[in-house]
């Protein structure tokens, strides 16, 4: 959310963000509703004064007179009173389209509708050479037994998957040692819900613009996280967090849900786009300098980066346009790996920077090295989410007789050189 005080002094350059973004807002009825709302709060102030003002005097003051003072008094409440009640639904309307602003995207993003104007700015990693024709991930899958891609479309409809056998043992391990990993770079490991009420999404920012991307369980009140960035953005808020030993850092793992009704026709073989994924979320609650946000947003990227090397997937590194990058990202780099059957690079990751447009929603503040209460910066990025890491974990590494040997970094774990 944009404080509202930067948008009456910026209007264009919200204007401007917004048709970036393709945000359809109008900025000039927001701004009439504050207008009003503030109007109304200064008369009912100056009632609530007379009100008082009349109150202090009325011992002191003539016996005739007070009949009348006191009718004075009691008009002036009252008047406040009813303008209250009429600015409360207006205050609820200028609440819901504050909550729709677009964060300022940073300069250097690509200004463009959609994926399509991203750019590449990184490729790492060698796109492997088969002397074969490579598989895809659901025929090494299925030749090798380690998921069940069919009957369980019968238990549980589309989009849905099972593994099975050694797969679904290096889905467990994946997890774990990626945790371990963010673990060991100082983040907090922590297990939060996918279960999770309304209110957190609106503060991820998630709400009120895609609840048709989210699965709700109307008779609980609660609504099924796509991210632990959900429960993770609302664990503190309303606290004044101490940040002066540094940032807030968690890794979080949770199961993550995602109805993906806006993705219908897409990716439906294997693995690629699931209904119900596991995700391990680096997540960071800093102090509020552009400085300290930038050096986060490398430090996570590079972790992400780390993993991939580690897994020994080729990867590029994605500059996300205006378009692409959603309603509260200043910038966001997506990382992308190669998947050899559809011999490009598909998104396995997304780092975000969002300064405090999160922090103000979800009422996450600090107070700085001056001793002042401020809102707080956030960002967020993938470690690793299960079952996609599988399609380019799988395809890349597979031999001509469809087996697939493991990166050196899960031999150890997995107990030997292939799976
Ligand atoms: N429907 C899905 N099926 C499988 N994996 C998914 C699905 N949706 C997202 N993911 C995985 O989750 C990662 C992060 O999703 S994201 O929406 O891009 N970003 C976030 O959720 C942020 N909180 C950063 O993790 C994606 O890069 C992808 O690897």
């Amino acid at each position: 959310m944009l404080d509202l005080a930067f948008l009456r002094h910026n209007r264009d350059l919200v204007a401007r963000a917004a048709a970036q973004k393709n945000v359809a807002i109008d900025l000039d009825a927001l701004l009439a509703l504050d207008a009003d709302v503030r109007g109304a709060k200064s008369e009912i102030d100056t009632l609530r004064a007379e009100r008082n003002a009349i109150s202090a005097g009325f011992k002191s003051a003539a016996p005739e007179e007070k009949a009348e003072l006191g009718r004075r008094a009691k008009e002036a409440g009252a008047k406040a009173s009813e303008l209250e009640a009429g600015i409360a639904a207006k205050e609820e309307e200028l609440r819901d389209q504050l909550l729709r602003l677009p964060n300022i995207p940073w300069d250097g993003a690509p200004v463009g509708p959609d994926e399509n104007s991203n750019v590449v700015i990184r490729t790492e990693g060698t796109v492997p050479e088969f002397a074969f024709t490579p598989r895809d991930h659901v025929e090494l899958v299925e030749m090798n037994d380690w998921a069940d891609l069919g009957r369980i479309v019968q238990v549980s409809g589309s989009r849905q998957y099972c593994l099975k056998g050694r797969l679904a043992l290096l889905e467990t391990v994946l997890m774990s040692w990626a945790l371990t990993k963010i673990a060991a770079a100082g983040f907090t490991p922590i297990t939060v819900p996918a279960l999770v009420r309304e209110e957190a999404f609106v503060r991820q920012g998630q709400f009120p613009g895609h609840k048709e991307e989210t699965y709700q369980l109307p008779n609980d009140d609660l609504w099924l996280a796509g991210t632990a960035e959900v429960a993770l953005t609302s664990l503190h808020s309303g606290e004044i967090l101490d940040l002066s030993n540094g940032p807030v850092l968690y890794a979080g793992y949770s199961p993550c849900f995602r109805r993906e009704a806006g993705s219908a026709g897409r990716d439906v073989r294997g693995l690629l786009r699931v209904h119900q994924f596991a995700k391990v979320e680096q997540f960071v609650i800093c102090q509020a300098d552009e400085a300290t946000s930038a050096e986060w947003h490398a430090r996570l990227l590079g972790l992400a980066e780390e993993l991939l090397t580690d897994l020994e997937i080729p990867y590029q590194v994605i500059e996300t346009s205006t378009g692409d990058m959603g309603l509260g990202k200043f910038r966001m780099n997506d990382i992308e790996s190669w998947v050899p059957s559809l011999g490009k690079y598909r998104e396995t990751h997304s780092c975000s920077t969002l300064h405090d447009w999160q922090a103000r929603r979800a009422n996450l503040r600090y107070r700085d090295a001056d001793g002042k209460v401020r809102f707080a910066h956030t960002l967020n990025n993938t470690a690793l989410a299960s079952p996609r890491i599988l399609v380019p974990l799988l395809e890349n590494h597979q031999t001509e007789d469809g087996r697939v040997r493991l990166p050196k970094a899960l031999q150890g774990l997995m107990g030997g050189e292939y799976l």
